[in-house]
């Protein structure tokens, strides 16, 4: 009976004209009538759906887009097909998204198997050397048992805001070493020690004491080579390190090894402290009064070494480009437009005064200081194209029906630049995001589907509140102590995916100390 109900339901649902614009859950298999097929979806035709070849066909030497070039590939796609394109990438189809409604449906999809995307150096790597893939690539209940117990620990508010201390500490240095400074030269760098620092804090427990140096560390430069050969890797037209070890293999492995054992002896030298702290029955304490990431993990018995060192290894990857160049593009906004620099160093002033010490209460009375950091990231969308989801049940989208277990892209990049939901779209206007603001301008405020710079739901960043937290303490110090500009003749930042969205050339940012905090 329950079924028979259930199916009067989604009959009712797939009649429905408003809910037939927008999604259907269907059981596996049952098509509708109403639904048009899969292979009806628009995009393009003939030689582009060959696997492989099709994809190559949009890019050099066919024609003059790179890889990089892809959002724009894509918007051309949207005006010519319209908000739900089909497109060929290597041996499957992909199907792009551009509608906010349509992607507020597929991001409140019911979970039950989290499917992830498996990248082939990935897969052969765990096999072959049997390193734990890293959370992102995880699926279903290895994923859920790993992520469950990180994101009590990163996601609620109450235990991020207890890392603010932490962060602010790692700050003041910061701003120290810039003090020494009247340029900074290499800004990605720069930032990049910095976030550094704040991520080897939480993972780490302890200072790398990076900031202000030439140089990344160790362990950083593992992971920027170890992001170079996977890149390599998946514009390979033949994966035959699939089947062999190849040199790119063989390198891979070598580097992904390292940073194993660099995490390995970390965790150990954190666990004779916690093991001592235990001993003199201190440990509690300790953690009640001053909360940290690693020892909540390692005191939890969910958890085993490897799968620590596993989300310990992910989080460091995972959390030091990406905040870096998010803080890149909202310093470099300001530098390029004087009076919001102002308006937020007013607020500042207005809330912060002349303390040093920045408070959770402060960070949640500036507005400004958000729209700022939320205006960068949608003008310049930290990932390529947006978050993406395998679809888990058969699924109608903008009246097309899409099997399950289909890879949908979910284009904000293009979506945040697109006039019909942000006017003015090419302009740096952060009031668009105040609450109080009567204009036209707030219009992107009723489509929040359409700007998820962190993705959403349960698979969305697992990061999110500690590197907002992170670029709210470290914008506002950088803007509380010195005025910042742009080298004269600068107007824009160009910029490249890999894959955060980074500038593609090193960027240099001028910087005059103000002479009080409270001038
Ligand atoms: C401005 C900074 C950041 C941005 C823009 C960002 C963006 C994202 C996005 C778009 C996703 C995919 C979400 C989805 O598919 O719904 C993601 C996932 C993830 N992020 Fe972040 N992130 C940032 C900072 C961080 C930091 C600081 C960490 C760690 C300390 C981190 C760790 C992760 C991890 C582990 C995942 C995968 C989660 C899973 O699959 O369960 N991110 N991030």
């Amino acid at each position: 009976m329950f079924a028979r109900i259930g199916r009067h339901f989604r009959r009712l649902a797939i009649n429905c004209p408003k809910l037939y614009s927008s999604t259907v859950v269907k059981e596996s298999g049952a098509v509708s009538d109403r639904s048009k097929s899969f292979r009806e979806i628009p995009g393009p035709k003939g030689m582009y759906n060959i696997p492989y070849f099709g994809t190559a066909l949009h890019f050099k030497p066919f024609t003059n887009y790179e890889l990089n070039d892809l959002p724009e590939i894509l918007t051309n796609m949207r005006e010519q097909y319209g908000d739900i394109v089909k497109m060929r990438i290597g041996r499957d189809y992909v199907v792009y998204i551009f509608d906010p409604d349509y992607t507020k449906t597929v991001l409140q999809l019911p979970y039950k198997e989290f499917f992830a995307y498996q990248l082939d150096l990935f897969e052969v790597l765990t096999k072959r050397t049997g390193i734990p893939k890293s959370l992102t690539l995880m699926e279903g209940k290895e994923w859920m048992e790993l992520r469950k117990p990180a994101q009590e620990k990163m996601l609620r508010p109450a235990v991020v805001a207890s890392y603010g201390p932490l962060i602010e500490q790692v700050t003041d240095d910061f701003i120290d070493i810039l003090k020494q400074k009247k340029t900074i030269d290499d800004l990605q760098m720069t930032l990049s020690n910095y976030t550094t620092e704040s991520v080897a804090m939480l993972c780490f427990n302890r200072r790398l004491g990076n900031i202000g140096s030439e140089e990344s560390p160790e362990i950083v430069r593992c992971i920027t080579e170890f992001f170079t050969l996977f890149q390599k890797s998946l514009i390979m037209p033949f994966k035959t390190f699939k089947y062999f070890r190849t040199p790119l293999y063989k390198q891979a492995e070598a580097v992904r090894l390292h940073m194993q054992s660099i995490v390995e002896k970390e965790l150990k030298a954190q666990l004779d402290v916690l093991n001592q702290l235990k001993k003199e029955n201190q440990l509690d304490d300790y953690l009640q009064k001053d909360p940290n990431f690693m020892y909540s993990m390692l005191a939890d018995p969910r958890m085993t070494l490897g799968k620590i060192t596993s989300i310990v290894t992910t989080l460091f990857s995972a959390g030091i480009d990406s905040t870096a160049n998010s803080l890149l593009f909202a310093l470099t906004d300001l530098a390029l437009h004087q009076e919001k620099q102002q308006k937020l160093y007013h607020e500042i002033q207005t809330v912060v005064g002349d303390s040093t010490h920045l408070t959770k209460e402060h960070l949640a009375q500036m507005s400004y200081l958000k729209a700022c950091i939320k205006e960068s990231q949608r003008r310049t969308f930290p990932i390529m194209t947006g978050p993406a989801r395998f679809m888990e049940w058969d699924t109608v989208i903008g009246g097309y029906t899409i099997p399950r277990k289909t890879f949908v892209s979910l284009d904000m990049a293009a979506m945040v630049m697109d006039e019909r939901f942000f006017p003015k779209a090419k302009e740096y206007i952060p009031e668009r995001w105040l609450r109080n603001v009567n204009d036209d301008i707030t219009k992107g405020q009723e489509f929040p589907f359409a700007f998820k710079p962190f993705g959403f739901g349960p698979r969305g960043c697992i990061g999110q509140r500690f590197a907002e937290m992170e670029m709210q303490i470290g914008i506002t110090k950088i803007i509380q102590n010195f005025e910042i500009s742009m080298p004269p003749g600068v107007s824009e930042i160009k910029t490249i995916c890999r894959p955060f969205t980074s500038p593609a050339q090193k960027v240099t940012l001028q910087m005059q100390e103000r002479k009080t905090i409270a001038e």
